[in-house]
């Protein structure tokens, strides 16, 4: 396009854009000499406060920079939830580049922005643009391959600190389906409101006083009505985080389905249970993964006007949004637009018509400028736009003076140095202390929230307790008739044999594959809820560990029962306990066999490498039948690495060792050469060996797999070294 073109091109559009004027239209002079910001006026100021729209520049002398101060709004609290600092977050020079198979791939390219408190932010671009991955690299998600600055309130992010303060509701909606809506937010509410609700906040909602009071009433004078509405509150949660509750769910509107299971939800109303959950403790920053995506048009206005309403009350509300419809667009207070890493838009939505203008891309006034933009876009004109923006350096902002005398104008801000707000937790304290790394509740109260919470869920699931329960009956009663009666027989001691390699199995499949199976989507449950600071890990992990036990304890020893008496094994109060024992203690290191591959690969990776883990376990298991006592000691060493070999081994000797009597025979057998249990097991190669061993080998096993599974989900969390390990090993394959 040439210069006259453009020329014209400019003249259509009523607004005009100048580079130069932002320097000298400046409303407001600061003194720069002595560099005080705080010599405003204080009326200037005070609207300021009071204004959560208004951009002002602000000129300085000559040797420093154009200095902006934002627009400061005290954020609005939940009526007694502790008061949280305004945050404002820039970014200088960021790139993100990563390694692939063809070699260094830089996703995005020394970008720069400035997202403001009180705004609703929205990063857009077509596919591929790096939304995500500045949205992830802003929210702390990603953390590694990542140059440049990233500052809040102007000073360097403490990430560890900022995730306190932040959360990132990512685009899949991962939500617990067996609660209820309000069970939801009042779990989360106990998780991540702890400790800081101190009694200052307590004291100074008076309603809250005043429902205390009521209780007080109530438990004392026994006021059976009241009562009862009273103790089924106090039942389900502390009244302080009824109150955060009930606030949350008024605030985003999802109080009309607050008794209803979560997986029955609308996707707007999961949506918007995903914002409540997040904002139980109030945080300043909120960081929303295409939070529109598979919304309806209904849907998805009322989630943005949630967010406009969240912005407007100071909050820092950052989202991807794919392309948005023109109402939608203009509902943003700031829009910042990336194509192929790098920035090409940075500011008011009004301000892009009139910046694509002035590049000669006029957009037709009907037209959608979100649509517009991108079908513009080509190579030069990525370039230009980059340009133009000084790659976010500069930002667009609406002149408000002059948009009240109804004349669109624009004006360019730079963006160089803001002026420094308080560093976010710099509340008259210079060190970090240990305390605000802490997470909201202690180890034993998120222990006990989440083991509350997770048996919940599994008794809610009544089709997998009674799938459950079924299996274990019916596969008892398939194996003990099987077996029947072999449990004395002398002459057929093999099928003793087989029927405890059958128990052993029976133990493993079934408590191997659910974790397998389930673990992946756990994984990414555990990963919001962990990543945005609700609970440490360990809590959660051992919460986990000890929800199934006792369906696997109660389901376990029906089936011992059931298989034990009818294949008519003998009836020692010892040999049943050891039995069983092996046999329970089977079926939980399977389980942490099972969570261990299941938060190591995906679902589909897990069906086909358990059977492959498990079979030359078995056949290490097995291998000393009928070589009796001379196994060579390389053998020896490789089958003490199966977990199975020590339960097979303890099974047999709970049932033949520690001094059986002789089998009774069948009176037709001339010889009969395994009546002697101690021969039976000789030639099975299990002879002299102690129960006890054989419990310290599963116990040393059992604590194997579950850190393993441990350190496994941790590196999930961590989000990267897993998924290099493929990478890694092709470069070695490739040389
Ligand atoms: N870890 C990674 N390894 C290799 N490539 C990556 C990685 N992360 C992102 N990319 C690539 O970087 C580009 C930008 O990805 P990103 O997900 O940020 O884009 P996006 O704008 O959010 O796209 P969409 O709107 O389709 O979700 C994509 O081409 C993606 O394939």
């Amino acid at each position: 396009m040439t210069t006259e073109e453009k020329q014209a091109a400019m003249a259509r559009v009523k607004s005009t854009v100048s580079f130069a004027d932002m320097v000298d239209d400046q409303d407001v002079g600061v003194d720069g000499d002595d560099g005080d910001e705080g010599h405003q006026d204080q009326d200037e100021e005070e609207m300021l406060l009071n204004d959560t729209t208004r951009t002002r520049v602000f000129s300085v002398s000559k040797d420093r920079p154009i200095t902006r101060i934002p627009t400061r709004v005290e954020m609005k609290t939940l009526t007694h939830k502790a008061k949280r600092p305004a945050v404002d977050i820039e970014f200088h020079d960021l790139t993100y580049a990563v390694n692939t198979t063809a070699g260094q791939r830089t996703i995005l390219k020394g970008i720069n922005g400035f997202f403001r408190s009180g705004h609703l932010t929205a990063i857009m671009g077509p596919s591929g643009a790096g939304k995500s991955s500045l949205m992830n690299i802003l929210a702390g998600y990603v953390s590694s391959d990542i140059k440049g600055q990233i500052l809040t309130n102007g000073h360097p992010r403490n990430m560890q600190l900022f995730k306190k303060l932040s959360s990132y509701i990512m685009q899949e909606d991962l939500l617990q389906p067996r609660l209820t809506v309000i069970e939801s937010l009042s779990y989360a509410a106990r998780l991540k409101i702890g400790r800081e609700l101190s009694k200052e906040d307590k004291k100074k909602s008076s309603s809250l006083n005043a429902w205390k009071k009521r209780i007080h009433f109530v438990q004392n004078r026994n006021f059976f009505f009241e009562g009862k509405i009273f103790s089924t509150c106090l039942k389900t949660f502390t009244i302080e985080l009824k109150f955060t509750v009930n606030e949350v769910l008024e605030l985003l509107g999802v109080s009309v389905c607050r008794n209803t299971y979560v997986e029955k939800l609308s996707g707007g109303q999961r949506k918007r249970l995903s914002v409540a959950l997040e904002l139980v403790n109030n945080p300043p920053v909120i960081f929303l993964d295409e939070p529109t995506t598979g919304l309806d048009i209904v849907a998805i206005k009322q989630c943005v006007t949630l967010l406009v309403d969240l912005a407007k009350q100071g909050r820092t509300v950052v989202c991807t949004i794919h392309q948005p419809s023109s109402s939608l667009y203009h509902m943003f207070d700031h829009v910042y637009m990336l194509a192929r890493g790098s920035c090409i838009y940075n500011g008011s939505p009004r301000q892009l018509v009139p910046f694509l203008a002035q590049i000669g891309h006029v957009c037709k006034p009907t037209y959608n400028p979100a649509d517009f933009v991108f079908e513009v876009l080509d190579n030069d004109t990525i370039v230009e736009l980059t340009k133009e923006i000084q790659n976010g350096k500069m930002i667009l902002c609406d002149d408000l003076d002059e948009m009240e005398k109804n004349v669109s104008t624009s004006k360019l801000c730079r963006n160089e140095t803001l002026i420094a707000l308080p560093p976010v937790f710099d509340d008259h304290k210079s060190q970090i202390k240990e305390s605000d790394l802490e997470y909201p509740s202690s180890f034993s109260t998120q222990f006990s929230i989440l083991l509350e919470r997770k048996t919940k869920q599994f008794i809610r699931n009544k089709i997998g307790l009674w799938i459950s329960f079924f299996h274990h009956a019916f596969s008892a009663l398939l194996i003990g008739s099987i077996y029947y009666g072999i449990g004395l027989d002398g002459s057929h001691p093999f099928e003793n044999f087989k029927f405890c390699i059958s128990v052993v199995v029976f133990f493993v499949y079934t408590h191997i594959m659910g974790p397998v199976l389930t673990f992946p989507s756990e994984v990414k449950l555990l990963r919001r809820e962990y990543f945005n600071r609700w609970y440490s890990l360990k809590s959660y992990f051992f919460a986990s560990m000890i929800t199934s036990l006792p369906s696997m304890l109660l389901f376990g020893s029906l089936f011992i029962f059931i298989v034990y008496f009818l294949s008519a094994q003998p009836i020692e109060w010892i040999r049943f306990t050891q039995f069983m024992g092996v046999g329970l203690f089977t079926g939980y290191i399977s389980e942490g066999l099972g969570v261990l591959i299941g938060s190591s690969v995906n679902n589909a990776t897990g069906a086909v490498m358990t059977p492959a883990l498990l079979a030359p376990m078995l056949a290490l298991a097995v291998y000393g039948m009928g070589y009796g006592l001379v196994i060579e000691p390389l053998m020896e060493t490789l089958m003490a690495t199966s977990f199975l070999r020590y339960s097979l081994v303890g099974i047999l000797t709970s049932l033949f060792g520690d001094g059986r009597a002789d089998l009774a025979c069948n009176k037709a057998d001339l010889y009969c050469h395994y009546k002697n249990p101690d021969l039976l097991l000789r030639d099975l190669g299990m002879s002299g060996r102690s129960i006890t061993n054989q419990f310290i080998g599963l116990t040393v096993f059992g604590v194997l797999f579950r850190v393993a599974a441990y350190y496994a989900i941790k590196l999930r969390m961590m989000n990267q070294p897993l998924r290099k390990i493929p990478l890694y090993f092709k470069k070695f394959l490739r040389g």
